[in-house]
């Protein structure tokens, strides 16, 4: 498959600030449908390993439409507060009528932000999370350093993201399941060309071992990176 045309969205903050602000419509559907919801379950585990509990202020970073901040809201109660940040403004706008459809209310706020510049002070936040955010960044290395200044000693970040298996053959049925399953779908919303990029995105982005070495250099104190999915996903879990 030709992915050279896609390849512009790679690593170029605009590119992927638009497309994110294009599919925001359907993004939510797109992903329930393609995940067979599994990505429900994923998020949660994200959710568990940031340790997040009632009462925390948490932070989501590349928020998207919102699913794991809301998971977050879910977690830390009405004494808690969740603020998920994202570049893209149409993707918030999804985040914030989700949010106000919850009862009780819970307590969230959503800002337009980059993550490599995050707009709070040190150590502000008792746990984060990221979803699918960590492979679309420009510089892998500033977004966790950033990350990690944001968040209180001993707070985890949990990062969430595709991965490419160990396995031969698991990596084959990613490769198959990516082509022949998620660009065809994609089409059907006229989203081909979008979501073809995921492949290319895949192929720089880090293993999971090299996740853990950037986490550290980034001045995390531990970082353990643990493959779900067959392998086809994997969470990083990094403690300032
Ligand atoms: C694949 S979506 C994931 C959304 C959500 N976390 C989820 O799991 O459904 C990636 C999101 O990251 C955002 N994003 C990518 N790079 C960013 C950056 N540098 N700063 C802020 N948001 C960014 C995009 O706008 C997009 O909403």
């Amino acid at each position: 498959m030709d992915y050279s045309a896609e390849s512009a969205y790679l690593g170029n903050a605009a590119h992927i600030r638009d497309l994110f602000n294009r599919i925001a419509p359907v993004y939510d559907a797109f992903n329930q449908q393609l995940s067979f919801g599994l990505h429900r379950i994923w998020k949660q585990m994200a959710v568990d390993w940031s340790r997040a509990k009632p009462g925390d202020t948490c932070l989501d970073v590349c928020c998207g439409s919102g699913d794991l901040a809301l998971l977050l809201g879910q977690r830390v109660g009405q004494s808690g507060k969740v603020y998920g940040v994202d570049f893209a403004a149409a993707q918030l706008a999804i985040a914030q009528q989700r949010a106000n459809q919850v009862w009780p209310p819970l307590s969230y706020q959503w800002i337009e932000a980059d993550a490599l510049s995050l707009p709070f002070a040190d150590a502000y936040f008792d746990s984060a999370t990221m979803g699918y955010g960590l492979r679309n960044v420009v510089d892998i290395t500033a977004s966790l350093t950033e990350l990690r200044r944001v968040l209180k000693p001993n707070a985890t970040a949990a990062i969430l993201d595709f991965h490419r298996p160990a396995s031969d053959w698991m990596q084959q049925f990613q490769q198959w399941y990516l082509s022949t399953i998620v660009v065809p779908t994609a089409k059907q919303y006229g989203l081909a060309s979008e979501y073809a990029y995921i492949s290319p995105s895949l192929d720089r982005f880090l293993s999971g071992a090299e996740q853990v070495t950037t986490a550290l250099q980034a001045g995390f104190g531990r970082a353990v990176h643990y493959p779900i999915a067959g392998g086809m996903m994997g969470v990083l879990v990094a403690t300032r």
